[in-house]
């Protein structure tokens, strides 16, 4: 796992959407997973300018989201599918048939999952995925206790999920009870996650998810296992990690080795 420590959010975002760009340029067909939230905001926005001043192509990107609340349209403004359009989708110029939000409103969850996990596979597999994580260290939906074999299927949201996200909505009781997210398995099986988490009130779950055990308590953990994880932090959210010495000590040895690559 690298872990890379940026001063600010807001230069821990760049250093992010960076990484997607360049796989854009190298791969124009690529396959993102993305994520809602607060945290990939500022990641967006920064795609967004790339793609308006730089020219930065989504055309033939193809893209996959995590997770979505179940019972709401994609025109509810609190749905995923609509924070998507309106912080990503419609200011870039990706074909909106590309993109692919799981169905909150699908009859029967056990089908459409396999369906969902099926599209996933014949777009080739996530080339890159984006992730932030709960305050309980869960990635996507996979609330503690979730199967880190788990595919994408049915959840209920932990109570501090509920509470987390009813600044969203409003008040506790307008949140979703269930979402439709996918597994922890799913996402291990993508080639490569970049994982964002900023703010002081992310650096226990962060501390957890890398430094602790592998445990279905802390679903981000299980990110162990993946062979390329890049998490980005930013000063608060890396405020709690016991090895941070070491962390900076390698990506000072990345740049060495960079600036003599381009020598
Ligand atoms: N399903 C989402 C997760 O994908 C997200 O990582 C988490 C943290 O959200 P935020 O970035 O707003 O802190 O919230 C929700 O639970």
């Amino acid at each position: 796992m690298r872990v890379i420590i940026e001063p600010t959010a807001e230069q821990g975002s760049q250093r992010a959407a960076s990484m997607v760009a360049q796989l854009i340029r190298k791969k124009p067909r690529a396959v993102l997973g993305l994520a809602t939230g607060g945290t990939p905001l500022r990641l967006y926005q920064e795609l967004i300018r790339m793609h308006q001043t730089e020219g930065l192509d989504f055309s033939r990107v193809v893209s996959f989201n995590l997770d979505e609340y179940v019972g709401l349209p994609p025109t509810h403004p609190q749905s995923y599918r609509h924070f998507m359009t309106e912080n990503l989708f419609r200011h870039i110029n990706i074909d909106i048939r590309n993109t692919h939000v799981p169905d909150g409103r699908a009859l029967d969850y056990e089908t459409y999952g396999s369906q969902y996990e099926a599209s996933i596979a014949e777009a080739g597999g996530i080339d890159m995925q984006i992730l932030g994580i709960g305050r309980d260290g869960h990635i996507a939906f996979n609330e503690p206790g979730s199967s880190l074999g788990s595919r994408t299927r049915l959840k209920t949201l932990a109570p501090e999920t509920i509470r987390d996200n009813a600044r969203f909505f409003g008040g506790e009781e307008e949140v979703p009870r269930l979402a439709i997210t996918m597994g922890v398995g799913t996402i291990l099986e993508s080639k490569k996650c970049i994982m964002l988490a900023f703010g002081k009130e992310k650096a226990e779950a962060i501390t957890a998810m890398i430094e602790g055990p592998v445990t279905a308590q802390v679903t981000g953990s299980a990110l162990q296992f993946h062979q390329d994880v890049v998490v980005i932090l930013d000063e608060e959210s890396a405020s709690q990690l016991g090895r941070r010495e070491y962390y900076d000590e390698v990506e000072e040895a990345h740049r060495r080795l960079q600036s003599e690559n381009t020598n």
